[in-house]
């Protein structure tokens, strides 16, 4: 030992923020159209190494109903279903596969107690089940501070769509939800990721036809063809979905789009556009550029969401005043600049929305002119108009 050992001056050790930051485990939602190859997907989690602590919950996650109102109760000692109604397997790989009957929430509760054994989450939803108030239950923000909302973070919403049937379900499927939306069109407007399975069945035309669709619905997600849900893990998992910005150089700028009318699209031919837009029973994207905005616009911008994603109407028209037919924001993203530099993301699912702000090295490589992309019903020429002039004024 040194004779100056005890005169050295101890370095100074750091330890605020991950001293006492909590690290969230990740949360994949998996949905997917009924007969897809969810199972398949997970079948293929479970058992093959890929060096993830992945714990898997199955199935009967899908009565959206019934996730509400345990969401509500969610800590309730009186919940009946909150015992004895799950079961955990630890398997060979590391992973940990958690089947439940009916209380999705309570066997999620009962997985975090077995926090540490596992680093991730995947949950399956049934086939019927819309990705979007799971989602928006599990989205980490203000609205979700406590409970499940300060151990998971959501990363992502994984569609499992079938190449053989996928299109035909989605031209002629339609809702009971009383918007007419079915839920295979609602799986595709709500997810990160697109996995469109059974390649192998289907013809190269009929391949790109079904893509087309998607791409139609949802123009920001990207879309990864598979057989028996032969995926790298990477494009699924990992994802961070809900906090950096989306990848949206891919679509085109529809600042001056026109309008091209299908058989199922009901607005009238004016307008004198050549364009993008198209729309399946009702549901179809909207996408508008963004230039670097100033405070006032950002404030105009925040308004404007609230306008439309909580009461369904551009501030133009009142709720009571004949407002589009039937706006119905599923899902909206965003990424754009303040005239500080300061880069911004927007992410809504239904109409729970955020706006925020990307750090020096997060924004590295963001151009700033930014984008803002809807995916809903109702999305027409007087709401592009509406957005662009909230954006420009
Ligand atoms: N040919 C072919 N068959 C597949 C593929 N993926 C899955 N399958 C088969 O399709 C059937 C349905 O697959 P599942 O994984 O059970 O589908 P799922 O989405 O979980 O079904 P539900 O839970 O009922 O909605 C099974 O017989 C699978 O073996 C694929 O890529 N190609």
């Amino acid at each position: 030992m040194p004779a100056d050992f005890d005169d050295e001056i101890p370095e100074l050790i750091e330890h605020d923020d991950v001293a006492t930051e909590v690290k969230r485990v990740p949360l994949t939602i998996i949905c997917g159209f009924l007969g897809a190859g969810k199972s398949t997907l997970l079948k293929r989690i479970l058992t093959e190494k890929h060096g993830y602590r992945i714990a898997v919950i199955m199935n009967e996650f899908g009565d959206t109903a019934d996730i509400e109102a345990k969401a509500i109760n969610i800590s309730s000692p009186d919940d009946p279903n909150a015992e004895g109604s799950e079961e955990f397997l630890e398997l060979a790989n590391g992973c940990l596969c958690c089947s439940i009957k009916d209380s999705g929430i309570a066997a999620i509760e009962k997985l975090m107690e077995k926090k540490g054994a596992f680093d991730y989450i995947i949950l399956e939803t049934t086939g019927l089940a819309d990705p979007g108030p799971i989602a928006s239950m599990f989205w980490h923000n203000e609205e979700f501070p406590s409970g499940l909302g300060s151990d998971i973070a959501l990363d992502g919403v994984v569609c499992v769509v079938d190449a053989l049937f996928g299109q035909k379900q989605m031209e002629e499927e339609h809702g009971t939800d009383g918007l007419g939306i079915g839920e295979s069109l609602r799986q595709i407007a709500g997810s990160d990721v697109i996995v469109l399975n059974k390649v192998d069945l289907v013809t190269a035309d009929q391949l790109s036809s079904t893509e087309a669709l998607i791409k139609r619905i949802n123009p920001i997600s990207p879309i990864h063809r598979t057989v028996k849900g032969e995926i790298e893990l990477h494009h699924i998992l990992d994802l961070n979905a809900y906090a950096k910005p989306p990848e949206l150089h891919e679509t085109s700028s529809t600042t001056n789009a026109s309008h091209i009318h299908t058989a199922d699209c009901d607005h009238p031919t004016d307008g004198p556009v050549k364009s993008t837009h198209y729309e399946l029973r009702g549901i179809s994207s909207l996408q508008v550029s963004c230039p670097v905005l100033t405070k006032a616009q950002l404030n105009s911008l925040d308004a404007w969401l609230r306008d439309v994603l909580w009461d369904n109407h551009i501030p133009e028209q009142t709720a009571t005043s004949g407002s589009p037919a039937e706006l119905n924001v599923l899902r909206c993203k965003g990424a754009f600049t303040t005239e500080d530099g300061v880069h911004h993301v927007l992410q809504a699912v239904r109409n729970i929305y955020e706006i925020s702000e990307l750090d020096a090295a997060q924004s590295l490589g963001i151009p700033d002119i930014g984008k803002i992309v809807l995916i809903g019903k109702g999305l027409d020429e007087p709401v592009r108009r509406s957005l662009e002039k909230v954006l420009t004024q």
